[in-house]
């Protein structure tokens, strides 16, 4: 089962990137997903490459976000692809089975979808407003992820679902009552100046009701 956590990088340059995930891997993070807008392909293939070493070397999963060719070029864990990013079933036919491919979802119809065309994991959101994006879909807050998963439950559909956008560490518990499997966050963790701490927080609210 993946983990509960998964951080999303943040960072203008390919220097900024590497040391916000080097801190987030020091810290304990162990599934990271690059997340580099606007870039050349020469950029974005010269980073993925140095965080692939990196995840390598601290043993963390390592998703490319949009980019599926850039991810099998790098023979990344997987890709994250959103509602305007290729279509799952056409990933999942490139990528194969042993590849994971997440999927965004703003709707109880796109988890369907998705699920159908051989998603691994949700990224369900946004929850709140968050600068790290633009053009954010419908803000669902805490009712809409209680509405969408109590419609997943009562159609008996199952597959792991983060939450996403704008997540404080006070929503983690909340949050998962509504049964969402974990978070994907960015601004919290790349903002902290206290990282370990936070991610043994964090990850102390997301395996509380774990039994091993
Ligand atoms: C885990 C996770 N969930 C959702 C997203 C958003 O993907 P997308 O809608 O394609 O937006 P961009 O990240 O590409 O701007 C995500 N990246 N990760
Ligand atoms: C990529 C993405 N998709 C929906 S919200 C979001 C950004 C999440 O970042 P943050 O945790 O900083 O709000
Ligand atoms: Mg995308």
């Amino acid at each position: 089962m993946y983990n509960r956590l998964q951080y999303i990088s943040q960072g203008k340059t390919i220097e900024e990137q590497l040391y916000n995930i080097h801190q987030a891997l020091d810290a304990g993070c162990d599934w990271v997903q690059m997340r580099f807008k606007n870039q050349t392909a020469k950029n974005t293939f010269a980073l993925a490459e140095a965080v692939k070493f990196l995840c390598e070397e601290y043993l963390a999963n390592f998703i490319v976000n949009d980019n599926l060719y850039l991810a099998q070029q790098i023979a990344a864990d997987g890709v994250h692809l959103g509602l305007t990013d290729m279509n799952i079933a056409e990933a999942r036919a490139i990528l194969g089975n042993t590849k994971i491919i997440g999927g965004t979802a703003n709707t109880f119809e796109d988890i369907e979808n998705h699920i159908k065309n051989g998603c691994d994991y949700i990224g369900l959101g946004p929850f709140r407003f968050t600068p790290t994006k633009e053009k954010l879909s419908p803000i669902l807050g805490l009712s809409g992820y209680f509405n969408i998963l109590k419609q997943m439950r009562q159609n008996n559909l199952k597959i792991p679902v983060y939450a996403i956008g704008g997540i404080t560490i006070e929503d983690i518990c909340p949050l998962m009552e509504t049964g969402i499997h974990g978070i994907a966050v960015s601004g919290m963790i790349t903002k902290s100046d206290r990282k370990e701490k936070l991610i043994q927080q964090l990850n102390e609210k997301l395996y509380a009701n774990v039994i091993v």
